[in-house]
């Protein structure tokens, strides 16, 4: 059997970036730009007041000083005259700073309003002023490839950017397979149980920037297997989830290879998670992730999103790991790398008891994979592990 890390190189040497697409910032909100933006315009254009006050020369910023208000400046309405010493504009938040300004003393710190001012006994030493491009100045480069947060959406509309070219979205075909499914929402027999995994994935796969389709459920025979995978046709990636271990009725492998799967691998020294293969069908990166719930998750969270990431055009890397403290005694591993459920608070990582890979509740409580290498020995209580943030 390869190494999870073997298996990650061949799954992403799989995908690659995909083409670009002009998209309204209002749209662009985490997904990921793939052209670098620009600035067309500084951040104030023009130097401006912080704060609600008056405006006023440096040398007349003395306690007790009177000044004349010769006018007003407002957030979108310039002064259009001068300040001279013994002189004020009342002012507000976001005005132009007027000629011959220097600072903004605060409301707080004078009496008097109409006509006239007197500073205060005690006054700030803060000029209030933001000064022209201090926030950017134009010509300011946001690079890509980024994954746009709220905060870069932010930024780009103050750069006055309407659109940007972002990555379009991997468009991924989910394939359940089982006699056993039915969709949530139906009612099942006596031995059937809801098909959850192709929900979960296909939340993985939005959350990640890709869009996801999830094909009619496959039975558990050849005809059926074959109709589903001729529907996947179009996807820039097809996952199917289950039929993919050894069983009689495991028939994913079989019916994929018959119908063009070129296997980059069958099988990798990883738990939960065994029975993965991967390869290209008909041109069409596919993945085929093994049916307990559980397993079918962690693969997502360890395969599937860095393809995703690489199909954007983002730097495509194994997930990133921190070290914290276990709560408990872990036993020595076995020969495959083990991704067990656990939740890190208080920067200690709990191990859950229970790992079996069918337990969605546990990995429902789970926020992080400890990640342990094959035949990784014993670790004591308060000794460091690794761990995957999910
Ligand atoms: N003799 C062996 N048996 C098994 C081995 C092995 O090496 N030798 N590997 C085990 C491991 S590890 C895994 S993982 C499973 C994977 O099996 P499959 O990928 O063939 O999955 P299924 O048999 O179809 O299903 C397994 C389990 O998961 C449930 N399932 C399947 N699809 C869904 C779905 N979409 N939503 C919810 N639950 C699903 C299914 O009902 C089964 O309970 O094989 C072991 N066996
Ligand atoms: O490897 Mo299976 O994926 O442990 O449950």
């Amino acid at each position: 059997m390869i190494t999870v890390a073997q298996a990650l190189e061949a799954v992403l040497s799989l995908g690659t970036p995909l083409d670009t697409e002009v998209v309204p910032l209002r749209h662009a909100s985490g997904r990921v730009l793939r052209e670098a933006v620009t600035a067309e315009r500084a951040q104030p254009p023009f130097s401006s007041s912080a704060m609600d006050g008056y405006a006023i020369q440096d040398a007349d910023h003395v306690a007790g000083n009177t000044l004349r208000v010769i006018g007003e400046a407002a957030a979108g309405h310039r002064f259009e005259g001068v300040v001279q010493q013994g002189q004020a504009v009342r002012i507000f938040t976001g005005a132009p700073l007027p000629h011959g300004a220097t600072r903004v003393v605060i409301q707080e710190d004078v009496t008097g309003r109409d006509s006239s001012i007197t500073l205060g006994a005690s006054l700030e030493a803060a000029t209030h002023i933001r000064p022209a491009g201090g926030d950017f100045k134009q010509g300011h480069v946001v690079k890509a490839p980024k994954r746009l947060t709220p905060a870069d959406i932010a930024l780009l509309a103050s750069m006055n950017i309407a659109e940007v070219t972002l990555s379009r979205r991997p468009a991924v075909a989910l394939l359940a397979t089982g006699d056993e499914l039915v969709m949530p929402g139906e009612a099942p027999n006596d031995e059937q149980i809801i098909a959850s995994n192709t929900f979960g994935l296909a939340a993985m796969l939005e959350a990640a920037g890709a869009t996801a389709r999830m094909l009619p459920i496959a039975r558990d025979n050849e005809a059926s297997l074959r109709q589903s995978f001729d529907l996947a046709r179009g996807a820039d990636l097809i996952v199917t989830v289950g039929g993919a271990s050894v069983g009689d009725h495991d028939l994913v492998g079989a019916v994929a290879a018959d119908m063009g799967l070129e296997r980059a691998f069958y099988k990798v020294a990883m738990r939960p998670g065994k029975p993965l293969m991967a390869g290209k069908i008909n041109g069409i990166a596919m993945l085929g992730l093994p049916g307990n719930p559980v397993s079918a998750m962690v693969c997502g969270e360890i395969f599937l999103k860095p393809l995703v990431d690489q199909m954007l055009g983002l730097p495509a890397t194994a997930r990133e790991t921190i070290t914290a403290p276990t709560n408990k005694i872990i036993p020595a591993n076995g020969p495959r790398e083990h991704y067990m459920r656990g939740r890190y608070r208080d920067g200690t990582v709990k191990v859950f008891d229970r790992q079996d890979s069918s337990l969605l509740k546990v990995l429902h409580v789970a926020n992080c994979l400890i990640k342990r290498a094959p035949h990784a020995p014993e670790i004591a209580v308060g000794a460091p592990v690794e761990i995957i943030l999910i």
